[in-house]
């Protein structure tokens, strides 16, 4: 875990804990046993610290997380290290993060290659750096640089690193070579000065400025977060306090958030978002064995919003484009509107100017489907209508190669009827963007009952190549994303008819921790969009949707929603949805009392007298219809584990990550509780069917002690 060797005066700890060079229980061990014997031997003179393999350090095994702490404490080898008398040097390459930082800042030097990147990621895991980092990062750097560092996990590249003060030096060549240059030129120099538990904080004199401003940022931006705050005060306290007693401090503070229960959550998260890249068919095709068709070049038809954000999504990654429309007009609308956004990029310096003219030097508009003849990969980003999908489709079958992956941004249609239009069932796979489609993170890629592995492989592959968090579904109405959405969204349609109102209802589920309420979604994504589903479902199956509507499919249905889009309000995008907009596009939200009376006038017509909806009773009928739905998920085997149906609801409805996901927090709330709320909303809502409970959460609910989620999937088949 730890190679012991010396070349001449000189000892290499060198760690080797393939992948990322965690600081298990043996790492930790053999740093410690490594600098006693480096201390103890007269011969060696200087020490240097270095990873093997792809990485530095990753800091301490999130794996030991739940278990008893055994061998040495981070701390305590990070004060052996310190206190050597012999220089100790950090040799860094790859990542050096959390613990791995630690460890680098008990060093009396720390070198780095220029690709290396420094950071202390733990407030993302829902703790604090606790072997000492909230206190030495500010003796190394500015107390202000430590606070923005540590409350946000953000990475630092090593050149900044180095402007921080937080290395010595970057170096060039090979690593370990220059790390031996540079402990020879360090070699019998006093270490005292180096030693960062004597420094004093840096820019302490603006403690308290920097520390209000620090914490109103946090506040604002991760409302509900305790991690970061905890972190400035933790730092705070370096400031404040003798080393010692920060140490104490900081302890106390760390102890506090590992047992909260947002730590639980995002530790919880760090393993099921890697999970989830794992996929799986149930024909034994696996991530593992399954090599993806080579994407060279490009194809996207439909010009319109998600054609565009998916276009652009391929262009930053340097895909050719051909991106084709119905005529000449939208296409040019469509082209000019990248145009705008790549202008946005470079206007927020998030790209260059060259780098936007190198992207839209890809793109390729035509209003000729012919052109996709040669593309490896087409996705099809129309508007949501079976007959149109299913002609496109038809066409692709007859234009494209034999080998190139056939993909539909459908959100919602089964891939098997948008498949059966070609004879190549197999090459023809769902890749369902979110809007807008090259800002959010989550694609959820969907197979159907024909779908290659190899088809699958590309479009989980294609979505790392764009930077996408991509999730694997089986084909259903909905798939995961909306049919546990849709659920939500009709019960908040409920809820306002009988009294809530668009801003209650998003107050309480932003209190509650989402970043915008569902209603604010609703707007985002264009009210026209659940419009079109709910009347091409309806019309698929002969039946017309009205005004006079109270029944579909045998359950309860509420008008308001087709009321509001035949107003023209579609949300955003025209400046009016569920609220107003400063402008068409626009992002602020103002209660509107046009839909006040809107909502009002509709109850009164309905006959239902409004009564106030309780916090509570916002947040369950919100919450538990989609966790209900998520259950049926499983059982059914649309999504292969409840890891990731959260993963969805984290990137595709930010759902806070710190909460878990939906079906983590309905682990946490407890299953029994969850089911009998459901059962009691069943009883007074027996016409939504949304509310009859899940049989897998029932049985889930009746075991005698809490499944924990990790084992849910086992009761999905079992006859309990
Ligand atoms: C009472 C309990 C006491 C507990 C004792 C705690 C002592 C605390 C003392 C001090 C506080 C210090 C805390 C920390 O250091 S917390 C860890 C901080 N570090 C991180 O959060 C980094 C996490 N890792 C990453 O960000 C990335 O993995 C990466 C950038 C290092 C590499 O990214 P990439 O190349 O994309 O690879 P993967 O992410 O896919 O990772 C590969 C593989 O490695 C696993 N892994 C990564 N980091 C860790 C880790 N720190 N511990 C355990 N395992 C790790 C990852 O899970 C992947 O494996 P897979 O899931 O099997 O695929």
């Amino acid at each position: 875990m730890v190679d012991y060797r010396t070349q001449g005066q000189i000892a290499i700890l060198e760690v080797n804990n393939p992948p990322v060079n965690a600081l298990s229980i043996h790492v930790r061990k053999g740093l410690d046993d490594g600098i006693s014997r480096a201390v103890r031997d007269p011969s060696v003179k200087a020490v240097i610290v270095i990873g093997k393999g792809r990485t530095f350090s990753s800091g301490a095994d999130i794996k030991e997380f739940n278990k008893p702490q055994e061998g040495p404490r981070l701390t305590m080898v990070g004060k052996k290290l310190e206190e050597s008398d012999k220089p100790v040097v950090a040799a860094i390459h790859g990542t050096c993060l959390g613990g791995g930082l630690e460890i680098a800042l008990f060093c009396h030097y720390r070198i780095a290659v220029k690709s290396a990147r420094v950071g202390f990621p733990e407030v993302l895991l829902g703790i604090l750096p606790g072997a000492a980092g909230t206190q030495r990062l500010p003796r190394v750097t500015d107390v202000a640089v430590a606070m923005e560092m540590i409350s946000t996990g953000k990475h630092v590249p090593a050149p900044k690193a180095l402007e921080y003060g937080i290395l010595d030096k970057i170096v060039q060549g090979d690593l370990l070579e220059e790390a031996v240059k540079f402990a020879k030129s360090v070699m019998g120099k006093p270490v005292q000065p180096c030693r960062l538990s004597d420094q004093p904080v840096k820019g302490a004199d603006r403690l308290v400025q920097v520390f209000d401003a620090a914490m109103r940022q946090v506040k604002q931006r991760q409302r509900g977060f305790m991690a970061p705050v905890v972190c400035l005060k933790a730092v705070r306290s370096a400031a404040e306090l003798p080393y010692n007693e920060g140490l104490l401090r900081e302890n106390t503070l760390f102890t506090e958030l590992m047992s909260s229960s947002q730590c639980a959550a995002l530790r919880y998260a760090f393993f099921a978002e890697r999970a989830a890249q794992r996929w799986q068919l149930p024909s034994g095709a696996s991530a593992a064995n399954t090599k993806p068709v080579p994407v060279k070049s490009t194809g996207v038809i439909g010009a319109g919003t998600m054609g565009q954000g998916i276009a652009i999504c391929l262009l930053r990654v340097d895909y050719p484009v051909i991106l084709v429309e119905q005529n000449q007009k939208l296409l040019d609308k469509g082209v000019e509107m990248i145009q705008l956004a790549f202008k946005d990029a470079v206007r927020r310096k998030l790209m260059t100017e060259d780098a936007m003219r190198h992207c839209m030097s890809n793109i390729s508009p035509t209003v000729d489907m012919q052109q996709l003849a040669n593309v490896d990969l087409v996705i099809e980003a129309v508007y949501e209508n079976v007959a149109l999908k299913q002609d496109i489709f038809r066409k692709l079958d007859v234009i494209c190669k034999p080998s190139a992956v056939l993909c539909t941004n459908t959100s919602t249609i089964s891939i098997d009827i948008i498949a059966s239009a070609t004879k190549r069932p197999g090459s023809v796979v769902g890749t369902h963007f979110f809007a807008p489609a090259h800002i959010m993170r989550l694609l959820e890629n969907v197979y159907s009952k024909d779908t290659s592995a190899q088809a699958v492989a590309t479009v989980m592959d294609l979505g790392k190549k764009i930077g996408k968090v991509s999730v694997l579904v089986k084909t259903c109405h909905g798939f995961v994303a909306n049919r546990m959405f849709h659920h939500q969204g009709q019960e908040a349609a409920l809820m306002l008819e009988e009294g809530a109102l668009p801003e209650h209802i998003d107050k309480v589920m932003e209190d509650f921790g989402m970043s915008i309420g569902p209603m604010k979604v609703s707007d985002l994504s264009g009210v026209d969009i659940g419009w079109r589903i709910r009347h091409e479902v309806a019309k698929m199956e002969g039946v017309e949707l009205t005004s006079q509507t109270r029944f579909f499919r045998g359950e309860r249905y509420c008008t308001l929603p087709d009321k509001l889009y035949e107003l023209g309000r579609l949300g955003r995008k025209t400046g009016k949805g569920w609220y107003r907009y400063e402008k068409p596009g626009g992002r602020v939200a103002m209660v509107d009392d046009e839909v006040t009376n809107l909502i009002k006038k509709h109850s009164a017509e309905m006959g239902i007298e409004r009564r106030g909806i309780s916090t509570q009773e916002i947040q369950e009928r919100i919450l538990y219809p989609a966790i209900n739905e998520g259950f049926r998920i499983l059982e059914e085997g649309v999504a292969a584990k409840p890891e990731d149906i959260d993963v969805i609801w984290w990137y595709g409805f930010s759902f806070p990550r710190y909460m878990g996901g939906p079906m983590f927090h309905a682990s946490q709330v407890g299953l029994s509780k969850v089911y009998e709320r459901i059962c009691y909303y069943h009883q007074n809502f027996p016409y939504s069917s949304h509310w009859v409970p899940s049989d897998l959460l029932r049985k889930l609910a009746s075991a005698p002690s809490p499944v924990p989620i990790s084992q849910w999937m086992s009761y999905s088949q079992s006859k309990l």
